[in-house]
């Protein structure tokens, strides 16, 4: 095992490979050992998958994910975003504050058999729920960055040309059905068929348990995302491209349960269950310095609470 990073490396995680192996296996997924123990990751929505080039993320045994590096200068432009964002948040308040929107980081690994193949070693952002309901979000008026190439810029455009007036697009989601005990799953294809009139009912689905419109978990959200707009409007140091929110909450936690938790506690601790949301920013392959605030960003976060604040008052 290879661990290197410029920065600070974070403790462990701490969930044992039984804990790993019992979740994939209530998630239906087929166990396939791979590189060093690692299993391909269950909770992955969106992004590079397994194929000729590519392993698709993985589930490290101590319970965190493994992303491959991409080929230059994608995937070092992650890596060194994560190790500065490391290396500079003792002594830089803006990007310390940015840390607690990320993932944790712990450096980089490869394989015993292969050190020349490097991941990138995360916290899984899944990792405390049961049945989680997760959601990838493109965010920005443009999914290109200023290098990109017209070929690039245009096979962009043309995937979601709404990007640059709408500000996001789902890249893919997966949310339980208390119902039916299962999973309803939207690739990217269901984002990109999205326009003006329907994204609204696009995003409702999330937040969907097949019983319940999740209320709650959507004004919880909107207050993560909040917070990270705030970080955007305090710095004029780094610009995000083809960047991603991901968003997780408890499929499992209804209403019903946490009013039976409430009454059961009430009295007693008198302490209120609170429920769990989780909004992380991921995908950093596009980031770059800047001088100036990031006003496609910030468009497309207002955007998304402005979406979801329409769901709230329907
Ligand atoms: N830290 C994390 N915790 C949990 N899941 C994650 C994490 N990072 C990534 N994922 C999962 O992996 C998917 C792909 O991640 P990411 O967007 O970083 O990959 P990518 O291959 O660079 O994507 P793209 O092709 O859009 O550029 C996400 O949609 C999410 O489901
Ligand atoms: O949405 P799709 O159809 O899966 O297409 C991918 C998506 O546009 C990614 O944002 C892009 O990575 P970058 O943003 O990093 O360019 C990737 O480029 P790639 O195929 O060159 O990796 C595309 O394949």
């Amino acid at each position: 095992l290879v661990m290197t990073t410029g920065g600070r490396i974070m403790n462990s995680p701490l969930v044992t490979l039984d804990e790993v192996e019992k979740k994939n296996c209530k998630n239906g997924s087929i166990k396939q050992e791979l590189l060093d123990g690692c299993v391909p990751f269950s909770h992955q929505v969106a992004g590079h998958k397994k194929g000729t080039n590519n392993t698709g993320v993985l589930q490290h045994p101590d319970g965190s994910i493994l992303k491959q590096l991409q080929p230059p200068p994608r995937g070092p432009r992650e890596r060194h975003f994560y190790t500065q964002v490391y290396a500079r948040a003792c002594t830089d308040k803006t990007i310390l504050d940015l840390q607690q929107h990320l993932p944790n980081y712990y450096g980089t690994w490869a394989p015993r058999e292969s050190p020349h193949e490097l991941y990138l070693k995360l916290e899984d952002v899944t990792r405390r729920f049961s049945q989680p309901c997760i959601m990838d979000v493109k965010i920005g008026r443009r999914s290109y960055d200023p290098f990109a190439s017209k070929e690039k810029q245009h096979e962009q455009i043309s995937k979601y040309p709404l990007m640059e007036e709408i500000g996001f697009l789902l890249l893919g989601m997966r949310v339980y059905q208390v119902t039916s005990d299962s999973y309803i799953s939207h690739d990217q294809f269901f984002g990109r068929s999205l326009g003006k009139d329907t994204i609204k009912s696009g995003l409702m689905q999330f937040f969907h348990n097949g019983q319940d419109l999740r209320r709650r978990t959507i004004s919880l959200i909107i207050e993560k995302i909040q917070n990270i707009l705030h970080w955007f409007l305090s710095q004029s140091q780094l610009h995000f491209y083809a960047s991603s929110l991901l968003l997780v909450y408890e499929g499992a936690y209804t209403p019903d349960h946490h009013e039976r938790s409430l009454n059961s506690t009430c009295g007693s601790t008198g302490e209120m269950e609170e429920e769990a949301v989780e909004v992380k920013m991921i995908d950093f392959a596009h980031v770059f310095p800047s001088d100036c605030a990031d006003e496609g960003y910030i468009y497309g976060l207002r955007s998304l609470l402005d979406t979801l604040e329409q769901i709230l008052m329907d």
